[in-house]
């Protein structure tokens, strides 16, 4: 299988703060990646070296067969489907979800003049669709409930059928029900061989959707575990990972931790 992403020991500090340390670590397009780790860990900035807003200070960082560092982010970045909270914050809240959905095949949040075809607006309408937001096409995206918004902004990082699919936590605030089903749409979207690769921050072993298919432990910006889910979501890996005593229960293709 074709690699995504390599991680040769990368290292990144900001402001004299070592947040990534030696960092090996390698995607191929079959795989289905979670990151769990504690807050602080470095998973948002892993993430952003992935998406490539951020370069390492040290080892090298291949995204889709560009080194990082020597390509030009701006012809990458399209090929790259991200999603976080901290972007959905730029998206104006008097923007159309359909315009929402479309803006991304010019990387922008917010129509101007960008011009688009009839096919960008069937293709946006079917993600939509897809994401369980049929009919939301003339809605104004600040209406939305979270559980819409966090469909929305999937259904705007997969607009332009990605190589790579990058999500930070992509369930959070979400009550149960919203959670359920975003986990569903995640787990179908994840299991089709159609599917980019993907890789998927999340504070909560609750929220790994089925058809995933790897786990990334970190802690203080180094990796604890990393390989296929089986091996790595154990209590003792978890509990390394966390610094606290965890029992991790699986049941089917989901996941629980509590403290033991
Ligand atoms: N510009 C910066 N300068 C110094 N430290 C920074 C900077 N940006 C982030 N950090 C620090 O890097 C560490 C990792 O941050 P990051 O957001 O990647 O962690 P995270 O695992 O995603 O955390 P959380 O789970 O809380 O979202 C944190 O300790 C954070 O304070």
């Amino acid at each position: 299988m074709a690699s995504v992403l390599t991680f040769d020991d990368v290292s990144l500090t900001r402001d004299g703060t070592t947040i990534l340390d030696h960092v090996t670590w390698q995607v191929t397009s079959d795989q289905r990646w979670v990151v769990l780790g504690p807050n602080g860990a470095g998973k948002t900035t892993m993430l952003q070296v992935a998406a490539s807003f951020l370069h390492p200070t040290s080892g090298r960082a291949v995204v889709l067969d560009e080194l990082l560092g020597a390509t030009d982010v701006f012809e990458l970045r399209p090929r790259i489907g991200f999603a976080s909270t901290a972007l959905a914050r730029r998206i104006p809240g008097n923007e159309r979800v359909l315009d929402v959905v479309m803006t991304a095949s010019y990387s922008v949040t917010g129509r101007w003049n960008e011009q688009y075809e009839e096919v960008d607006v069937r293709r946006a309408e079917r993600v939509l669709r897809e994401w369980h937001l049929d009919g939301f096409g003339d809605r104004l995206f600040g209406t939305l409930s979270d559980g819409e918004q966090k469909r929305v902004q999937i259904a705007r990082a997969i607009m332009t059928d990605p190589e790579l699919l990058l999500l930070d936590e992509p369930a959070a605030s979400l009550d149960l029900g919203a959670r359920e089903e975003l986990l569903q749409l995640l787990g179908a979207y994840a299991s089709e061989p159609s599917s980019p690769a993907m890789v998927m921050v999340t504070h909560h072993v609750e929220e790994i959707p089925p058809g995933f298919t790897h786990a990334l432990l970190l802690r203080t910006g180094a990796i604890a575990a990393a390989g296929p889910l089986d091996d790595v979501m154990t209590s003792e890996n978890l509990t390394a990972a966390f610094g606290l005593a965890l029992q991790v229960t699986r049941d089917g293709d989901r996941f629980t931790a509590r403290a033991a």
